[in-house]
């Protein structure tokens, strides 16, 4: 007889993310850094002996490891890590040390109570010289005992904002020895007699953030479709007032404020998700790339995933929180599930790298392709920063009549995002004219450097959409989503509109065009948005929410899920009559007195 087939395989990636979801929820678990970022690194970062030791028993969870890279004092600032791992070639080992408090790693999540291995990013002396922050994948438990091993300090840094089913942790090290092959060696090397070899680009290892930089704009995209799942389920159960007197108490949905405050979230989940794809096969492909040697597309992979990980993050935030408050008092309720997603949503805006250094980041490589565009220089063939190069009509075209897949609406994002870029391109160039030196003028520039990242990573979203929706050949969902489409693009122009009046390029009466074909959209998605959300087949489970529960049965289940609390074990509390009962009791006589 054939055995049954085992249920699970753990070392396939996608079986193991799909079970780990459903089953550990959507806040995190003891594996979600070892799968997300140690075997990223492992993949991207170790040797082939290296792969070939570690990679089966990572995904075979022979060991749980994790990435500890931030200290107490510095998480943006890479080159002011403090731990040090020291090369002593006598004995060829690593000597691992946290020299202060500030030293300490702290944050990497399930480091604190589940992790018996980690990468840790370490500045790497050898021969007396520093040369920058490396990953060493280094053992902090004992595999049996899994108590710390000698020298290591570990723990958890205790409740968080959110994701407190991840144990994040700090760890110190005191002079621990680790072997000289310890040391992640696919790009940077030591050699037995402590030569140092660098890597041929010297950000590789930083590959492991660029992928969930990368993961996370498809993470953005899930959340925002979750909640705007829950607020337009509930919206449509709920009744609330009259629209024409008379005639009954109206679904809160037909509100155009409803609309207005939920359609652009579902909208922007859309194109979050269309985004996500993209540079997910930007990132397979870089790193493929990489592995044959070629390294070119290394900068604009980096600086389109910080930008796009930016936008994303920020507005997934404010769109939860829209989400939230169309659906009321009973938002606020844990029962609504926003809590839940709000909470593990917003870590990303921090996690990952602090979202204005990573607009920053974005904005270093556009600013570069302003000094070729201001030196006479022609665009290189890249999709996706070439139209900075180019000169866009010198009015905008929104509301002619024939706007064929949106050109006119892109064009007005392109400008926005060109002169943005170029002005503050001469503006830096000014300040430095005017004496202040680089760094200076950088921060003189930054709020106007984040704002050229965000209108071109707005180009990149706005573009992405409407190329992906020209696609899709079936009719009757293609009219949908255009639906979709054309709230998400007049929605975005009336976002960035006072850019786009600063110069005079739009004018007030296309702004009037813009927020016309907005409340024209939500009349369209209106009557399908119901059956948009349905479509995307959440389970209820995943959903974590009583209001959006997919067969609409809210204020039965709103009961029944308030009754289990426990408080409402008992109707009197145990200790009622010890405290607040004894006060009013003491209060009822000595009023009697
Ligand atoms: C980028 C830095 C800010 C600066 O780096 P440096 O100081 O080293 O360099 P310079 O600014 O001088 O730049 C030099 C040069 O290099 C370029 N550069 C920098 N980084 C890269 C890179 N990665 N690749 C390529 N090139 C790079 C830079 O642009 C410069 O180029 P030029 O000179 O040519 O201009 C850096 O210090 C930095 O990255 N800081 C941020 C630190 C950081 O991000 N830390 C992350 C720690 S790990 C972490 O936070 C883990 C969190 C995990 C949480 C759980 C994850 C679950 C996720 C699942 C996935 C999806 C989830 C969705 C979410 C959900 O469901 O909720
Ligand atoms: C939920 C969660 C999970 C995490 N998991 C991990 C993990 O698994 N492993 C790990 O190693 N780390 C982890 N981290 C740490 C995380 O990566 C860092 O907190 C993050 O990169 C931000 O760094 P920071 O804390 O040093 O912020 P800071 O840099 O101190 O930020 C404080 C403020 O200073 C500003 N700022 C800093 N530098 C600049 C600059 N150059 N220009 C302009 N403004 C600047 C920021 O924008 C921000 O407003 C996690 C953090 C969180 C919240």
């Amino acid at each position: 007889m054939e055995h049954a087939p085992k249920a699970i395989d753990v070392t396939n990636d996608v079986e193991m993310r799909t079970f780990n979801f459903f089953t550990m929820g959507i806040d995190g678990h003891p594996l979600g850094l070892h799968l997300d970022m140690a075997i990223p690194t492992i993949l991207n970062n170790a040797d082939e002996e290296q792969q070939k030791d570690w990679l089966p028993k990572a995904a075979n969870r022979e060991f749980i490891a994790t990435y500890a890279q931030t200290e107490m004092g510095h998480g943006t600032n890479l080159k002011k890590l403090e731990t040090t791992a020291t090369y002593d070639p006598k004995t060829q080992e690593f000597v691992l040390n946290s020299p202060t408090i500030t030293s300490t790693k702290w944050w990497p999540g399930n480091l604190g109570k589940s992790s018996n291995y980690a990468v840790v990013m370490a500045q790497l002396y050898t021969q007396g010289k520093c040369h920058g922050a490396h990953p060493f994948f280094v053992q902090l438990r004992d595999l049996n005992t899994h108590k710390p091993l000698k020298g290591i300090t570990v723990g958890d840094i205790g409740p968080k904002f959110g994701m407190n089913t991840v144990d994040n942790g700090f760890l110190q090290f005191d002079h621990v020895r680790t072997p000289r092959r310890s040391m992640f060696m696919k790009h940077a090397k030591v050699l037995p007699d402590g030569r140092y070899v660098p890597p041929v680009h010297d950000k590789l290892n930083y590959s492991a953030m660029v992928f969930i930089r990368a993961a996370i704009v498809s993470g953005m995209a899930y959340h925002l479709l979750v909640t705007s799942t829950i607020a337009v389920r509930y919206s449509a159960i709920r009744r609330q007032g009259e629209i024409t007197p008379g005639a009954g108490e109206v679904k809160v949905l037909d509100y155009q404020t409803q609309q207005h405050r939920i359609f652009p979230q579902l909208a922007r989940g859309l194109a979050f998700r269309l985004s996500g794809q993209y540079i997910m096969k930007l990132y397979t492909q870089t790193m493929d790339d990489i592995r044959n040697g070629d390294i070119s597309a290394v900068p604009d992979l980096h600086a389109l995933s910080c930008g796009l990980k930016a936008v994303t993050t920020h507005h997934a935030a404010l769109g939860l929180e829209q989400c939230r408050m169309a659906c009321g008092g009973h938002g606020y309720s844990q029962a609504s599930g926003f809590p839940l997603h709000y909470s593990v949503a917003v870590g990303a805006c921090t996690y990952e790298g602090e979202n204005m250094v990573m607009l920053l980041q974005t904005a270093r490589h556009l600013m570069k392709i302003a000094k070729a565009i201001r030196a006479g220089q022609s665009p290189k063939s890249n999709k996706i920063v070439d139209y900075l190069f180019h000169k866009g009509p010198p009015k905008c075209l929104i509301d002619q009549a024939y706007d064929t897949n949106y050109r006119n609406v892109l064009e007005s994002f392109e400008h926005l995002a060109r002169r943005q870029t170029l002005e503050v391109y001469d503006k830096l160039v000014q300040l430095q004219q005017q004496g202040r030196n680089y760094e200076q003028a950088w921060n003189d520039c930054a709020v106007e450097l984040c704002k050229a990242t965000r209108a071109h990573v707005r180009t990149f979203l706005a573009r992405t959409f409407v190329e992906e929706i020209d696609k899709i050949s079936d009719l009757s969902i293609k009219s949908v989503l255009q639906d979709l489409l054309q709230l998400y693009l007049y929605y975005e122009v009336t976002e960035c509109a006072t850019g786009l009046l600063e110069d005079g390029f739009m004018t007030g009466q296309q702004h009037k065009y813009a927020k016309k074909k907005i409340y024209e959209a939500l009349e369209k998605i209106r009557p399908n948005a119901v059956s948009i959300v349905d479509s995307f087949d959440f389970q209820d489970r995943e959903l974590h929410s009583v209001l959006g529960r997919r067969d609409g049965n809210v204020y039965e289940n709103l009961l029944k899920w308030a009754q289990s609390s426990p408080l409402n074990k008992t109707d009197v509390l145990p200790f009622h009559h010890k405290y607040l009962g004894k006060m009013m009791e003491e209060a009822r006589q000595r009023s009697k007195i």
